[in-house]
């Protein structure tokens, strides 16, 4: 796939002093987190701790109350969801992002040529629409889903829906891929699988995810932070956040083995 290197070890996505509130109530608290290019980086926390709304200031659904966002060094606090997308950042795993009624192939391809500059037009050269439906094949390919290449995207499995939709956000070329909760409502077979799949598919890209599954934070990420209602209690390599105290007392009675 066309990956588009992310500056390794660069800070591609930074958050600064980021806070939000809704009325009275302050549910992000002072947040500074870098995710670094190449980076696997997991956002856990308990229920609670602010993790959606942390992701939906990142991503534009919310505007910060203060603080800063930069994406590639550039402020992004504030802007429209779509602004934000273009400028790089790709949110994925909500499958409302999947067109039900087109099919696999011509989900993959409208990502594609949307990268490309393309627009849905009769007059393009044969050039360019050869090279676009080669891309369409090495996604399908990849992603496991050649043989689905011709049904309607609606038609597809919840999980194999999930990973068209990654598929679709990895080939807009994000210099950050932010993944939701990607195994959530998946069978542990489902799950073993699309987080092996993940592995392979986003290698060399910088990312960002939200997971309740410790043991997929684990295989995934090889950075993670910790946000407790609303900051950031601990963020390092997996072993030594696991081993943290803070972090084994915030999760008292829940699962970090
Ligand atoms: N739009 C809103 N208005 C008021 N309060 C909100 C709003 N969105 C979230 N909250 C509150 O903010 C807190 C954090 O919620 P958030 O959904 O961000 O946590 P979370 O870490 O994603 O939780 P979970 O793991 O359960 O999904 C909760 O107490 C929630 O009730």
């Amino acid at each position: 796939m066309s990956a588009q290197p992310s500056p390794i070890g660069e800070p591609v996505l930074e958050l600064k002093a980021l806070r939000k509130s809704f009325g009275d109530t302050e549910i992000i608290r002072g947040v500074d987190l870098a995710v670094l290019g190449g980076q696997r980086h997991a956002l856990i926390g308990p229920n609670g701790a602010g993790k959606s709304t942390l992701f939906n200031l990142i991503s534009g659904h919310y505007a910060p109350t203060s603080g800063d966002i930069l994406l590639n060094g550039a402020p992004i606090a504030g802007f429209a969801p779509h602004i934000i997308n273009r400028l790089g950042l790709s949110r994925s795993f909500q499958i409302t992002n999947v067109f039900p009624r087109m099919s696999v192939a011509e989900n993959l391809r409208i990502s594609i040529m949307g990268r490309r500059g393309h627009r849905l037009t009769l007059f393009r050269s044969i050039r360019s629409l050869s090279a676009v439906n080669d891309e369409v094949d090495e996604y399908l390919q990849n992603l496991r889903l050649t043989r689905r290449r011709d049904s309607l995207a609606g038609d597809l499995a919840y999980s194999e829906q999930r990973i068209l939709e990654m598929g679709m956000a990895l080939a807009t070329d994000p210099a950050v891929l932010i993944l939701d909760e990607p195994t959530a409502g998946m069978s542990r077979d489902e799950t073993t699988y699309i987080v092996d799949l993940i592995r392979r598919v986003t290698e060399g890209r910088t990312l960002l995810v939200v997971e309740h599954d410790m043991s997929v934070v684990f295989t995934l990420c090889d950075h993670v932070s910790v946000l407790v209602y609303g900051e950031i209690i601990a963020s390092g390599e997996p072993s030594a956040v696991r081993a943290d105290r803070k972090v084994q007392e915030a999760y008292l009675g829940e699962e970090v083995h």
